[in-house]
């Protein structure tokens, strides 16, 4: 590394000095911390989205947001140049760079780094960042920091995109690396014309049925989601959106609203009450990569029925299996009958929605826990549906099935389009624009959403029989060391420390319908405990008993 390149990145190390005694790692969600902790690591994580940019030779996304945590804190994700998250292999240098004692250490892991991975920081190739932030104060100066680091690679250019949700910063890398459009404005034509698009392929005799409301009341977790739903909202005349908590009257992020809160707490977020029983509702969680609904139930009970990821994931499945069947109707159409359609779970789907789709003859995948695992998996199919039984999920499309839609598109658009077959066809390209696919995203989710029950003719009621949750229940363990716990199976089974998989399978064997796995969270220092059975109670007394397993194996008293 030249003069000039050495001399900036040591003047990015003494404008944010790291606090002392704080370690951060890059966990499945990025850097995560209380925010004033973090203007250091922005400017690292700065330094590493530059040079992932000229590694690729593509644009990369930096986007600063702590999601459903409290307002208080704040973080930090990249996204790479497809819109996807930041290659795995990449992480233990995020780790090594945020935690970097020493100027000398930075530029001789910096150093180490680019040898490593081949980049040549010669100053001459093109090198883009897109920010994005979402609404928490603390987001401006983490921005400056996150400039600075940018900007310490010589000829790296950072690009203020303003405050966005998270997925929209990852649709705008993914667009810009495509040499599409990738404004915000851009993002939202294309979602309401996908939308316009898919109403307008409606079957008539489901246009007008009884029990369906035009209207859905949204919860934006006093977040940037609401208003960016409000904006969306005005481009569209078949829905009516309303949205509470959109934050622009004083309410608190994330504090008792938003998609989280009302997925972990089975509760009413803030604002929604018994005025609300029976209408269509539905929750964003902070950056609004997060969807779920629920019902408000008549008076009296502070408790929802939740209509979660696996039923979102549920519905999409039903919807999109349709429009294939349609192309396979069709003699002349059958040139793609081998689209494959896979669906993405992870343990935590319940029970029920996994037997469901599979009774519909689909074909169930499971990864482990977060969403990087489930994207890559969901991307070997011609149409992957994942989902996180907390809401985040997406439905992604295989180039080659993408392709064939098109140039079926193009012989429709010059002849009729009255068969089933061909309003699949342009259904499915519609989705394909209307579905984000570089991540999950609760506004372009919910837009599906609300088509396909239109689509249907159904309520959020008929939706919700489509089947019944079995009881479940999670806990935390706190424990000496969670990183004792190593699993396998998609994470289902413990292969250490030994005889706890043993103890938790006895157990679960005296339970109908039992099922019960554990593992090390991800984003938190705690073993968590999932359990599954035909009553409640049955799944309490299970999860209880197993967390008492896991004390004993591995909690601070075991030896
Ligand atoms: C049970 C659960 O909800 N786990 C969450 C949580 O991961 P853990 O590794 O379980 O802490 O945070 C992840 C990131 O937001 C999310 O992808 C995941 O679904
Ligand atoms: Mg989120």
């Amino acid at each position: 590394m030249n003069e000039e390149q050495q001399s900036l990145l040591l003047k990015s190390y003494s404008r944010f000095l790291p606090t002392q005694g704080v370690k951060l790692s890059y966990g499945t969600a990025g850097f995560r911390a209380d925010a004033s902790l973090l203007p250091s690591t922005l400017c690292r994580v700065g330094i590493l989205a530059a040079l992932r940019s000229l590694k690729t030779t593509s644009v990369i996304g930096l986007m600063i947001t702590a999601s459903h945590n409290k307002v208080s804190d704040n973080g930090v994700k990249i996204a790479d140049p497809s819109g996807g998250m930041l290659s795995q292999h990449w992480e233990p240098f995020a780790d090594a760079l945020a935690n970097a004692p020493s100027p000398q250490h930075l530029l001789m892991l910096i150093n180490e780094f680019v040898e490593k991975e081949g980049i040549s920081m010669d100053g001459v190739r093109p090198v883009e960042v897109l920010l994005g932030r979402d609404t928490r104060p603390s987001g401006d100066a983490l921005l400056h920091a996150a400039t600075l680091g940018v900007t310490s690679i010589v000829g790296a250019v950072a690009t203020d995109m303003g405050i966005l949700t998270t997925p929209q910063l990852h649709w705008m890398v993914r667009a810009r690396n495509k040499g599409l459009r990738a404004s915000e404005q851009d993002y939202f034509d294309q979602l309401s014309s996908s939308f316009r698009c898919l109403m307008g392929l409606i079957p008539t005799e489901k246009r007008k049925f009884d029990g369906m409301d035009e209207k859905v009341v949204v919860d934006g977790a006093n977040g940037v989601g609401g208003v960016k739903l409000k904006d969306l909202g005005k481009l569209l005349n078949a829905l009516v959106i309303e949205v509470r908590n959109s934050g622009e009257d004083g309410g608190v992020l994330n504090d008792g609203v938003g998609a989280d809160y009302v997925q972990k707490e089975k509760v009413l977020p803030y604002s929604f009450g018994s005025k609300d029983a029976g209408i269509r509702c539905a929750s964003l969680d902070g950056d609004a990569d997060r969807l779920v609904y629920f019902i408000v139930p008549p008076e009296g009970s502070s408790k929802i029925d939740l209509v979660d990821g696996d039923k979102i994931l549920s519905l999409f499945a039903l919807f999109i299996r349709e429009q294939l069947s349609f192309l396979n109707e069709k003699e002349d159409e059958k040139n793609y009958q081998q689209a494959r359609l896979g669906v993405v779970q992870t343990a935590y789907a319940n029970g029920a929605s996994t037997n469901y789709l599979k009774q519909l003859g689909l074909e169930v995948n499971f990864t482990p826990t977060g969403v990087k695992y489930l994207h890559e998996k969901a991307a070997e199919f011609d149409i992957g549906i994942y989902f996180e039984a907390n809401g985040h999920g997406t439905v992604l499309f295989s180039e080659s099935f993408i392709g064939w839609l098109e140039a079926r598109n193009n012989e429709i658009s010059s002849g009729s389009k009255d068969s089933e077959g061909e309003k699949a066809v342009m259904r499915l390209l519609a989705v394909s624009k209307l579905i984000n696919q570089a991540v999950g995203d609760a506004l372009s989710g919910l837009l599906l959403v609300e088509v396909i029950l239109q689509h249907m003719g159904w309520s959020i009621h008929r939706w919700n029989e489509l089947y019944h949750d079995l009881p479940s229940r999670q806990l935390k363990v706190k424990v000496a060391d969670r990183t004792a716990v190593i699993t396998t199976n998609a994470e289902t089974v413990v292969v250490s420390p030994p005889g706890l998989q043993e103890a938790i399978n006895a157990e679960t064997a005296k339970y109908p319908q039992g099922r019960c796995f554990v593992r090390p969270s991800g984003t938190e220092d705690v073993v968590r405990v999932y359990a599954e059975a035909s009553t409640q109670e049955a799944a309490d007394t299970l999860a209880n008993c197993v967390a008492k397993l896991v004390d004993q194996f591995l909690g601070f008293n075991s030896s």
